[in-house]
């Protein structure tokens, strides 16, 4: 597999670090106008860093779009000459209809929407990836990318703008929940560095916990909280606070927020 990810900036770097561990990977083209924040990359013989979009695209047959919505077009024009039939265009790109890219592209070209986010660095991506209708034929190619750093799931594309409140934005909606029990451990007495481990690997405790055993999480809410106990009194009073609404409430004006920036 020859890549190109076209745009290596945050989520593009990420996409990077998850396909390097890949040993399917052949070659990997990075471009950015400016190079500085890339350099170390290229300590992999396989990569090799450009702001020569055309150059990139002539050198893979995998090419990931990772840019900003907005610089989308004009460089999807630009390197559009030097598309070939057998090339499979992947973007990332939030709120950029796959009808949009195939007004520039043309139906006949592979053409697959995704929503990775940001744990694909660490292989631990949740991808929810749409194709056109031709590129159903390479649905089996985008799901192997993406499960190569983490899971993926194939939904319609009327979908995608909802997934990426959930997964992509999602990243940094568990952080802040993250963030915020490390600050409650610190008002109990633990060190910072102490509270945010605690935290991390608890957090990760409870979501392997329903992964590995297909439970729901108010069963296993059950086998935590003792009768008149202190996690019933805890998770009560959250309740009474708003914690579930407020999370619901954020991610229905995280979605209303991605529908307007669509309209732009
Ligand atoms: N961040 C995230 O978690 C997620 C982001 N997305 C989507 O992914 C896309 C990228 O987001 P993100 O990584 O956060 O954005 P960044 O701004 O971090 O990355 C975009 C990169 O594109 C580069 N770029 C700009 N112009 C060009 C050009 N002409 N040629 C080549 N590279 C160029 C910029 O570098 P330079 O200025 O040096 O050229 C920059 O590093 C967006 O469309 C976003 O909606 C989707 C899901 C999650
Ligand atoms: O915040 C944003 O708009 C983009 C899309 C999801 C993650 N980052």
């Amino acid at each position: 597999m020859k890549v190109a990810i076209i745009g290596a900036g945050s989520l593009g770097q990420s996409i990077a670090k998850g396909l390097l561990s890949s040993d399917a990977l052949k070659t990997l083209y990075l471009t950015k106008r400016n190079l500085d924040s890339i350099k170390g990359f290229d300590a992999d013989k396989r990569v090799t860093l450009t702001s020569d979009n055309t150059l990139a695209v002539q050198n893979a047959n995998v090419i990931i779009f990772a840019i900003q919505p907005r610089h989308f077009e004009g460089i999807l024009k630009l390197v559009k000459p030097n598309l070939k039939p057998n090339h499979v265009l992947i973007s990332v790109i939030t709120g950029f209809a796959i009808s949009r890219i195939e007004d520039i592209v043309g139906k006949n070209s592979y053409v697959i929407r995704s929503m990775p986010n940001t744990a694909a660095s660490v292989g631990q991506s949740m991808t929810c990836i749409s194709t056109n209708e031709k590129g159903k034929e390479q649905e089996e190619l985008a799901k192997t990318i993406f499960n190569s750093m983490g899971t993926s799931m194939v939904i319609p594309e009327e979908q995608l703008q909802a997934a990426t409140v959930i997964c992509a934005s999602g990243i940094a909606f568990w952080m802040r929940l993250i963030r915020a029990t490390t600050q409650g451990a610190v008002q109990l007495g633990f060190e910072a560095h102490e509270a945010h481990q605690l935290a991390m690997q608890t957090c990760f405790g409870a979501a392997t916990l329903l992964k590995e055993s297909g439970k729901h999480p108010e069963e296993e809410i059950d086998r935590v909280t003792t009768p008149s106990g202190c996690t019933i009194e805890g998770l009560n009073e959250m309740e009474h606070q708003g914690l579930s609404s407020s999370l619901i409430k954020g991610i229905n004006a995280s979605f209303e927020k991605i529908n307007q920036i669509k309209k732009n």
